[in-house]
Parts: structure tokens; sequence; C-alpha cells
């Protein structure tokens, strides 16, 4: 069975080392980074026995949409910097395995390509710009493209600082440019951000999507209960607990750690879904049983994208979701809806009332 970690050493052998620390870096020291996967890895599931739970469900209901698995892949830059075939590649992997892929803004492929690759109506994710023209023209262009969700990202006012880059003077490869946005520099996604990226955001944000689209607002970067309710206060129609994969606030906490918390004051009134170190099928679960209606893979995606393509694609989130198969037998788990805080050992209790 091909594992995220076989995907990651496949893709250290193919891949430029400047392109490579883009992807696996982080902020700072990269304290976020590592807590996510250290969170992930220090769970424990608590199995309950003779069940006869021997054929689980994983199937969810997210936004009015069946899922075959409550995976999806998380919005990633670039993605014809790893195969040329770019988010065109990725999507129709994603689709082999029944998950839909939340495209960045500064996708490599035009929006229509990539939905045309799949059967699964693709979600945009959306960074607003200081010219508000440049975001409400890829908002339309997605939209006339089919795709059903906005995703914004609310955790980059500026882009984290992230050292490696900064060490290697990055710069996007040759030929490699966001497909849906008016032309400009963007080799360097440090400078670029600083000049483009509004930094002064706040919940009006919201407001403003709403006078210019109908689709549903997820807010992607949510790590703490009092956002969660100020989201649903403004509108939106989900959460997205993430912290950028640590590549913004290096102190940011694991989002496994605030998931209970956020999930207890959402209290059902929206999807919530986490990223950030998932690996496993196992980590799927142990997510799930905190509250998390679905969550989305980033890294891993990129490592198989590099290594063999689309097929990777496919294969790493094909094998994720029958590892989510195999844990929920194991532990006795008929459905996600029965997979509750009870079955991991050693999480905190959520810790903010509101
Ligand atoms: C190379 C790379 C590019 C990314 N680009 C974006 C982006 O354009 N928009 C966004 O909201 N998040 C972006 N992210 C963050 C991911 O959406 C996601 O939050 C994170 O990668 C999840 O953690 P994981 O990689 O540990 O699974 C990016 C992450 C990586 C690694
Ligand atoms: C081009 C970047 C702004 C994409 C991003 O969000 C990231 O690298 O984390």
């Amino acid at each position: 069975m091909p594992t995220a970690l076989a995907y990651q050493a496949a893709a250290h052998e193919v891949m430029d080392r400047h392109l490579w620390d883009f992807v696996e870096g982080g902020a700072g020291d990269e304290r976020a980074v590592l807590a996510n996967v250290h969170a992930f890895d220090a769970v424990r599931l608590r199995p309950r026995v003779l069940t006869g739970c021997g054929e689980p469900s994983t199937k969810t209901r997210i936004l009015g949409r069946h899922w075959r698995t409550p995976i999806a892949v998380a919005p990633m830059a670039y993605h014809t910097a790893f195969d040329d075939g770019g988010e065109v590649s990725t999507a129709s992997g994603a689709d082999r395995a029944g998950c839909p892929l939340v495209v960045s803004t500064f996708a490599g492929r035009r929006f229509a390509d990539i939905a045309a690759a799949t059967t699964i109506a693709p979600w945009l994710q959306l960074y607003c710009f200081k010219d508000r023209s440049v975001t409400r023209h890829v908002i339309e262009t997605a939209e006339a493209a089919g795709f059903e969700v906005l995703v914004l990202t609310v955790d980059t006012p500026r882009l984290g600082r992230r050292l490696r880059d900064e060490r290697n003077g990055f710069r996007l490869p040759d030929g490699v440019l966001p497909a849906n946005l008016p032309p400009g520099d963007f080799s360097s996604p440090s400078e670029h951000s600083r000049t483009a990226f509004d930094p002064g955001l706040d919940w009006t944000v919201l407001d403003w999507l709403r006078s210019i689209t109908a689709l549903p607002v997820l807010v992607k970067g949510v790590l703490a209960a009092e956002d969660a309710e100020l989201a649903i206060k403004a509108g939106a129609a989900g959460v997205i607990v993430s912290n950028h994969g640590g590549r913004q606030l290096d102190r940011a906490p694991a989002t496994l750690d605030v998931l209970a918390e956020i999930a207890a004051a959402v209290d059902g009134r929206c999807p919530v879904l986490l990223d950030g170190g998932v690996r496993r099928g196992s980590d799927v679960l142990a997510a799930a049983a905190l509250g998390a209606d679905a969550v989305l893979i980033g890294r891993p995606v990129l490592h198989a994208l590099a290594a063999e393509g689309s097929e990777g694609v496919a294969r790493l989130l094909v094998a994720v979701a029958e590892e989510l198969a195999d844990t929920m037998v194991l532990t006795g788990t008929a459905s996600l809806s029965d997979a509750r805080p009870e079955l991991v050992i050693g999480r905190r209790q959520p810790t903010v009332e509101l």
C-alpha cells in the first residue's frame, strides 16, 4: 500500500532542492509544522470489540453533497511545478479516489480545465487582494467553471517568514505561473504577497463576498473557538481548522489540539474541517472523533504528484481512504457519526467556554 511517507521519500529523490524546501518548510523554526504531525502521532485509539461492525461506512455529507470518504485535497499553489498537467492531473487523480479538490488562487492551470478533469465540482481557495477587482475576477472565473464553494484563507495577512526560502533566495521555476490571475511578477511568493495581499482584512470581508457571490464561503485558518463563533456570525458556511501547514505562525497550535474546542463552539451549526499533518487513515478517524466532518490533505498530495503524477495522487488518496475503513473496523466504528471523542485516548477536553 503506498503511504504518505513512501511518497515523501520518492518525491525527495526527484524534486529540485529549493522546490523541496518550499514545500516541506514552514515559518520560523517550523514548530507548527512538527506540532501538527506530532499531535497525530500521540493519538492512541480505544477500540471496542464484538460490535458486529465488519463493513463500516466512510460516507459523509458536506454542504449538501455526498462524499465517498471524508477526505479532500488542501489548496496548494502551483501544481505545475510538480507535474506538467498540474492541477488537471491532481483533479483527475483525486476524482478517481472520490475526493474533492480545493483549488488555490495560485493554481497553475485554468479553472475551466481543472473542472473538466473531475466529476466532483472543485472548490476555490481565495486570497483577498488589495485590488478587490482581481479577487472578484478570480471568483467569477471559478463560478463560470462550475466551482461550488469558496474557501477564504484568513491566516495570511502577510506570508509567514519561511527561513528555508530566505536562505535559498527561492524563486518559482521558469514557466510556473498563476493561470487565473492577471499578468504580474510572481517569481518570489514572499515578495508578491507583500505587495498584493490585503493585510487589513476583517470580518466585513464576508459581507463583501456575499454581495458579489451566492457561493457558500468557508473560512480557512481558524484556530480559536472565538473566531469560529465570529465566522458563523459573519455568515460563513463552515470553518477549516488550519495553521496553513505550519507555514504562517511558527507558534501556532497543532490543529488537532484545538479541534475539540472549536467543534464544541460550533456545535453542529456548520461543517468543521481540519488540515495539517493528516497522513494516515487512522489520523482521519482521530480527527472525526474529535469533531471534524472532513479533513484536507496537503503536502503528501504534492509528493505523490511529483513522484507518480495523477496516478500517484489517486493511489495515495485511495490508500488513506482504505486505511480509514480498516481503522473503523478495528475500532468497532460503524460510521463517521459513531466516531466520538471517547475513541481517542489522552486528548485534552475543550478549554474555552463561550
Ligand atoms: C506548497 C504549499 C502551497 C500552499 N499553498 C496554499 C495556498 O495557495 N492557499 C492556501 O490557503 N493554503 C496553501 N497551503 C496550505 C495548505 O492548504 C494546507 O493548509 C496545509 O498544507 C495542510 O497541511 P499538510 O501539508 O501538513 O497536510 C499550501 C501548502 C503548501 C505545502
Ligand atoms: C503562493 C503562496 C502565497 C501560496 C501559499 O499559501 C503558501 O505557500 O503557503
